[in-house]
């Protein structure tokens, strides 16, 4: 699917860098452009893609510092700029355009829900939103901007898919110390994603387009997507358990979004060498999908790759039940209750102090 990325914010422009390196070491052409917005100067000047600076008569290029509504102020005000950046990429090529931000900061979550709307406004090709949910253990600040930010992106965007910050991460990995893993693995599966229908090594027998990406998505809400990979035998006919068992950890155990056991829409896409990958195999691992996410719609195809081993790719669109997700909007309307109630005490605290002044 040919793709436009816009990073938003570090987190974004990061997630975007390592898409579009993926894409272009592997030479699949799937990313037709990109670019990096942000409020605060350092974190653009640091990667090699093309930057728009919003803010700077605001913040200075010192970022936001987690003021989500200052995000959106400044993605706002700077708006002209940005979408005139992104005008040129926008070619007649191009059939979606994805906005990458974590949404726990300030410029990510409070830019990208705006900018997708004016994207929206312009271009006829679906505009989603690839949204990086904090982790459990990130402060009550990033849990706040995540659910507000998740609750306008989800409104906006054609389709949102989000990546929660703990799904990807290795046991024993700092979330700080391991971004950059989390982003190349991000990068891999997103990219393949992608890529999907683009330059394919060989014909296979029923090839993934964009177009089942794209129906798969339709319907708007959130999207996750999950990975999982083995190695296989020569033989076709050897490898029926292999693409089953593959799909069902790609479902069980590799989703962005852990924990999704149903959804509207499903897509399976087995990538790996044509001659290995058994018929069979992905049918039975379809209906497995449909019976176990409760829909009848999950549609499938293959993704010829030269690799030596075999991978599962499962796009799962319009979440209906996902304990991760519940629990991340508990999460966040818990921080959302504990801020208000500090502003509250605020409030009165500087209403005693205000009469105890005036008494003296
Ligand atoms: N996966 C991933 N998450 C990141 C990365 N950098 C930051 N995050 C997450 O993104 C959220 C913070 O968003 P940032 O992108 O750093 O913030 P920002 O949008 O630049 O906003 P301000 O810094 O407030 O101006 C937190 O939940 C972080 O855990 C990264 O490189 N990869």
């Amino acid at each position: 699917m040919k793709s436009v990325l816009i990073g938003v914010g570090q987190a974004g422009g990061k997630v975007v860098d390592a898409l579009s390196d993926f894409d272009a070491q592997n030479g699949f052409g799937a990313v037709i452009g990109s670019l990096a917005v942000n409020s605060a100067r350092s974190d653009l000047q640091s990667l090699p893609l093309d930057t728009v600076l919003i803010g700077g008569s605001r913040v200075n290029g010192h970022g936001v510092g987690g003021d989500n509504e200052l995000g959106t102020e400044v993605m706002r005000e700077d708006s002209q700029e940005v979408l005139g950046a992104i005008d040129g990429r926008v070619t007649a090529r191009a059939e979606a355009i994805f906005v990458v931000a974590g949404l726990g900061g300030g410029t990510g979550s409070g830019g990208a829900p705006f900018l997708v709307k004016e994207l929206k406004r312009i271009y006829d090709v679906p505009v989603y939103g690839l949204g990086i949910l904090p982790g459990r253990d990130e402060g009550s600040l990033y849990q706040v901007n995540a659910g507000r930010s998740l609750k306008t992106l989800t409104r906006e965007a054609d389709a949102t898919l989000l990546v929660d910050n703990d799904a990807w991460r290795s046991a024993g990995e700092s979330l700080e110390s391991g971004y950059e893993a989390i982003n190349e693995r991000i990068a891999r599966r997103v990219g393949l994603l992608l890529a999907a229908g683009e330059a394919v090594d060989g014909v296979g027998e029923s090839v993934v387009d964009s177009s089942e990406v794209i129906n798969t998505l339709h319907g708007g809400g959130v999207a996750t997507l999950g990975y999982a990979a083995a190695e296989v035998a020569d033989d076709a006919s050897a490898n029926v358990n292999v693409v089953t068992s593959t799909t069902r950890r790609a479902l069980r155990s590799g989703l962005s979004l852990p924990d999704t056991t149903s959804a509207e829409r499903g897509l399976l896409v087995v990538a790996g060498r044509p001659e290995v990958i058994s018929r069979k195999g992905v049918e039975r691992a379809r209906s497995w999908m449909e019976a176990e996410l409760d829909t009848m719609e999950v549609r499938g195809g293959d993704f010829p790759l030269s690799d030596g081993r075999l991978a599962a790719l499962v796009l799962l669109g319009g979440v209906a039940n996902s304990d991760r997700l519940d629990g991340f909007l508990e999460r966040a309307r818990q921080a959302a209750r504990e801020e208000e109630e500090r502003e509250e005490e605020d409030a009165a605290s500087a209403f005693q102090e205000d009469r105890l002044d005036g008494l003296l």
